[in-house]
This record gives C-alpha cells, structure tokens and sequence, in this order.
C-alpha cells in the first residue's frame, strides 16, 4: 500500500516548469521514484544552444541524477512529456494544440521557471518572473482538473526585512502597473531607474520574485495554492545520492573557486548564520506541499519558509572551516594555490587580502604567461570573481529571521511513511557531514573531476607549495640584497632581528634538552 503522498500523486498528470533547471531536475527524479504511479509529468522546455526541446530532454535523462529510477524503471522516460514554450513569449509560445492538451489533463502544477540571475536587466527578470507566471496562472485557470499550484519563490523575495514571517507582503509597486510603464520605456531608461524602483532589495531577482508572489496571491481565490520559499539550496543531502549539485549558483561557485586556491578572500560574517538548504529537502516539501494543497484545499495561500536558520543554525564561519578542512584532504585537480580561504566582514581588511592574494600573484601568473608566449588570463578571471563574489556579499554578510510555522504544520500532517520518503525534517542535518558532500559533489559532478585522481592532486599542491616556498625565499634575498644591504642602519636592524631569533632558538632548545 502506496503512502498517502505516493497514492495521491498515483494516475496524476503533472505540468512542471524550469524542469531542466536544478531544483527541477530534482523534482522530476523525486516524483519519478517515489511515486511510481504518476501518469505524466509535462515539461515546458525551450530549445536551447543548437540544441532541440526533445535533444535537451533526452540529454537531461542521461544524467547520473537519474541511475536510481533508471534502475527501478528502464522506460521511466515515457512518462516525460516534452512541450516546446519560451516562457517570455505571449501565450507562453504554447501551441493552441499543446495548451488546449494542457488545460484538458493538468491535475497539479510546479512552476520552477525564473531567471535566478542577479544581474538581470529589471525589463527581463520582470517578463520572465512576474509575467510569465501571470501566463502561467491565465493558462491554470482554464485547467478544469487542477488540484494544486505550487510557485517556488525565494525566502528573500522580502529580504529588505529582518524577520520574515510566512505571509505575502504587500508588493513593492503594484505588478500590473510597473508592467505597463515599463512596456513603453527604453533599455536605458529602464536601468537608470532601476536602483530607485528596487530601492532596499539588493537585486532584479529578489524584487520580481516579491512581485511574482503578488501576482500568484491574486489568482488565490479561484485556484488552490502554495508557496514554497527556500533559502540558499545547494547540493543534496541523501536523495537520490549524498552531494549532487550541478551548477556553480550561489555557494558553490565560491566553493570551488576557494578549493581551486582562487579565491583566498570574501566578505562574509563568521557569526551569521549561513541559510543553506538540501536540494532534496525543498524538493520533498514542495511535494508534500503539492499533496496537502490538493487534499485540504486550505482557503488562502499558505506559504512555507524552507529554510534552516531557525532549527539546525549553521555559521558562515563554521562553513570556512569545513570547506577547507575538505578540500584539503580531497583536493582539486590543477589547483591555482593552495586552498586557503578567508572571510572577514572588514572590508579593509578584505582589500587588503585582495590586493595581495589575488591580484598580486594574477599579475605575476598572466606576466609568466606573456613571457612564454602565451595569453594572459588570470587578470580576467579574478575580476569576474569579484563581480561574482560582489553580488553574493549582501547575502553572506547579513542573516535574517524565518518563521517557519507552516512547515512544521504540514510536517505534523504527514503519515510516519512519507515522513522518511519526503523527508524535510532538517533538525536530522548533521552539517559537516553535508558540506562534505557537497565539496566532493562539486569536484565529482560540476567538475567532472575523478577521485582516483586524488593523489595526483596532492602531488600538485605539494608542487605548489615548493613553488611558494622558493618564491618567498627569492623575495626575501631580493629585499635582502635591494634594500638591507645598501643601509647600515637597514643591517643593524636586520643582525639584530637574526640574533634575537637565534637566541630565542637556542633558549628553546637548552630548555628541552634540560626538561628531557
Ligand atoms: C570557502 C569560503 C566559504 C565562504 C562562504 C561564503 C559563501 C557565500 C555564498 C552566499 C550565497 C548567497 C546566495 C544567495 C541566494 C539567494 C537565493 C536565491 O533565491 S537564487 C539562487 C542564487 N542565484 C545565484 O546564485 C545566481 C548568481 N549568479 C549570477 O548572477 C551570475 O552568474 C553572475 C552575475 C555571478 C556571473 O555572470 P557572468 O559573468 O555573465 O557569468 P555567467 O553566469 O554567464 O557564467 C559564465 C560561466 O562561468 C561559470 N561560473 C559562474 N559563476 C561562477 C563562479 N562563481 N565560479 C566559477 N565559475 C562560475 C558558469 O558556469 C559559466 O560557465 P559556462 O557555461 O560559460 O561554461
Ligand atoms: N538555486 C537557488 O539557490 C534558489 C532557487 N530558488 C528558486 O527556485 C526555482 C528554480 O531555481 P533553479 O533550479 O536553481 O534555477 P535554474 O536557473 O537552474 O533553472 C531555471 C529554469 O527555468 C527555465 N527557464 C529560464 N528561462 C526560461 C524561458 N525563457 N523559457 C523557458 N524556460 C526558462 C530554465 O530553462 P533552460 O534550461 O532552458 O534555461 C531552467 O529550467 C526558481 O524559481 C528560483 O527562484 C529559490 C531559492 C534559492
């Protein structure tokens, strides 16, 4: 017998978006293997760099992510059902055939589609964001079947807040109305007034995605809907293995670049507790999330917080620390330096490090490469860095208050069963455990990377390390011999700095002998 969540998503035709996107790729494999018995999962994909819907769909199946379910069910492909849409076109660029089939069969929807950039232009993160889930919402409400409309927002749609309680605040500016201005506007006009229109919030991103709840909230009367919210979701937990993750987003970029030996500095604060979440967690809440919508068609949209904060804290500093000490023992192939990061929340003191551990040694590395013949690169790389690193700040250097009620709610309402199958229970997260997946997740499965050839990576820091070790012995001649050796008074501070080392050396030693 099916668990209450298995058997309510037996026989049910699905509509998802943003399906070849992380979160999404998740959720199509969760729903794959934990219920078995969904009729089909309708994916709107656009074709995408030469590369056809059905290619790209075909492609996504390929991926290790999916070993389990292929294992459980070679065919499991045939319940995909791939529908060509460009989500910032009219009408969703859905054929009259495919929405007239949409609108005919859709029982639930998960609409994970958005532009997660926090450079958008304000003109496309509000097409994409906020319109197309309009259209979205305009295409659900012709769906006489529909049980359930889930939209994944962000827990920092409200993040010019503190405490953020699970309710939908009022919208910055009414949706409707900052759509019609901008619609007559130029590019340039429109990112001129930019900074001014998303006032407090730091990007396009987290402003659209306030507006996008608005917009969601509005069609709550007629359709049944729930919100999920979830923080910084990186790699997976346990579902379907320990650690997947497959993109650079937010911190995994930093990870690596920090495993790398890049990226030596950061502004972040030691103290703030750093709001990571499991893929596979959001993905059994919305889940879950989706069951209890259909089943008990609560009357107003409820929102869940999915964060971590508030139950199992965990500190960016804390996070340092483990991600070091991890890429320390498993180290990545063709290192810059070797892995040792940094975060402060003193900016001086982090354009102090920047200057002298990232810029100085790209300046020595791209003169290295100019004088064998080869192009400088290392300049750009460190400045696209920086602009990265820049936008991740706001976020890394703050913390903010969840309440996360609703999600303890429903998972009071689930059965024993579905509590272990759709697990989102977080209290169980035993943090350095899981940031040591996920490091070795970003060398095995960003980076391709082998872990065979792990040793070979450890030869490659201890290269790197003799390479610094001559460096500092060359400069410390080099200064030696430019200034101390022109100046008397230069070398009597230098004897007499040698000579208190020297007796200093020689105090320890006497008293070890005697001690032994
Ligand atoms: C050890 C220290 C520990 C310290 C811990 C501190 C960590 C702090 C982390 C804080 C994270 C906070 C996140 C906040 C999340 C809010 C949650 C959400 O709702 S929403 C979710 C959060 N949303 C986000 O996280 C989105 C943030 N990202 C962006 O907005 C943009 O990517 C960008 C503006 C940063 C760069 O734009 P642009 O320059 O145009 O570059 P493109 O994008 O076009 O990528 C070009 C190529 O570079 C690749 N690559 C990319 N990044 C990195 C990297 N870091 N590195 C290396 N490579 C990277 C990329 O794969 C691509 O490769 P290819 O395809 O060409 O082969
Ligand atoms: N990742 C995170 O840390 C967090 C994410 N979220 C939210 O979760 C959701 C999913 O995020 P995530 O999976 O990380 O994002 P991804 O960027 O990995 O995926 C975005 C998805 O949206 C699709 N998409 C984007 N533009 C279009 C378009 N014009 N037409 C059709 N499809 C389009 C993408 O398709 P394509 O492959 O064709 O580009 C992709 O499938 C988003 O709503 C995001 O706001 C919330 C909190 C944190």
């Amino acid at each position: 017998m099916a668990s209450p969540i298995a058997s309510y998503y037996s026989g049910k035709n699905v509509l998802i978006t943003g399906a070849t996107g992380f979160m999404g790729k998740v959720l199509v494999e969760k729903l794959l293997r934990s219920c078995p018995n969904v009729r089909s999962l309708y994916v709107l994909v656009r074709p995408k760099a030469g590369q056809s819907m059905q290619e790209r769909v075909k492609d996504m199946m390929k991926c290790k992510l999916f070993d389990r379910v292929r294992e459980d069910d070679p065919d499991f492909y045939q319940k995909i059902v791939p529908i060509s849409s460009e989500l910032t076109q009219p009408g969703l660029a859905i054929s009259p055939q495919d929405a007239q089939k949409l609108a005919s069969c859709i029982n639930v929807v998960f609409h994970c589609a958005a532009t997660i950039r926090f450079d958008e232009p304000l003109k496309h993160a509000l097409q994409l964001n906020v319109i197309a889930t309009q259209q979205l919402l305009t295409l659900a409400l012709q769906m006489p079947n529909l049980e359930a409309f889930i939209h994944v927002s962000t827990a920092y749609a409200n993040c010019n807040r503190r405490q953020i309680d699970e309710v939908i605040y009022p919208p910055p500016v009414e949706p409707k109305k900052l759509i019609d201005s901008l619609e007559w506007m130029d590019d340039s006009i429109v990112r001129d007034i930019t900074p001014r229109l998303i006032g407090d919030r730091p990007n396009t991103y987290t402003y659209t995605k306030a507006l996008a709840e608005c917009v969601v909230q509005q069609a709550s009367s007629k359709i049944n809907i729930g919100i999920i919210r979830p923080s910084i979701v990186g790699a997976s937990w346990q579902e379907p293995f320990p650690g997947w993750i497959d993109n650079f987003n937010g911190p995994s970029g930093v990870f690596i670049a920090a495993g790398k030996g890049i990226l030596r500095t950061m502004r972040a604060n030691n103290d703030a507790v750093a709001d990571l979440i499991p893929v596979d967690v959001v993905i059994n809440l919305t889940l879950a999330a989706g069951w209890y919508t259909a089943v008990q068609k609560p009357k107003t949209a409820l929102v869940y917080n999915c964060t971590t904060g508030g139950i199992n804290p965990f500190h960016w500093g804390e996070i340092e620390h483990h991600v070091m000490s991890t890429f320390k023992r498993n180290p990545l192939e063709q290192a810059f330096r070797r892995p040792n990061a940094n975060i402060t929340s003193n900016y001086l003191i982090n354009q102090y490090w920047i200057l002298v551990s990232h810029k100085f040694p790209a300046l020595i590395y791209d003169l290295f490469l100019r004088l064998s013949g080869q192009k400088p690169q290392m300049m750009r790389i460190f400045n696209r860095l920086h602009k990265a690193i820049g936008l991740l700040e706001y976020f890394s250097s703050q913390e903010w208050e969840w309440n996360s009620e609703n999600v303890t709610m429903l998972m009071g309402q689930l059965s024993p069963e579905d509590r272990k199958n759709f697990n989102f229970d977080v209290r169980q997260l035993n943090w350095p455990e899981y940031i040591e997946n996920y490091c070795i997740g970003t060398k095995k499965y960003v980076l391709n990377e082998d872990m065979s050839d792990i040793p070979a990576a450890r030869q490659h820091l201890r290269k790197l390390r003799n390479i610094r070790y001559t460096f500092n012995t060359v400069l410390l001649v080099f200064i030696w011999r430019v200034f101390i050796a022109r100046s008397q008074m230069a070398r009597n501070i230098w004897y007499f700095v040698v000579s208190l080392c020297f007796k200093f050396l020689s105090y320890f030693r006497a008293s070890s002998t005697l001690t032994n």
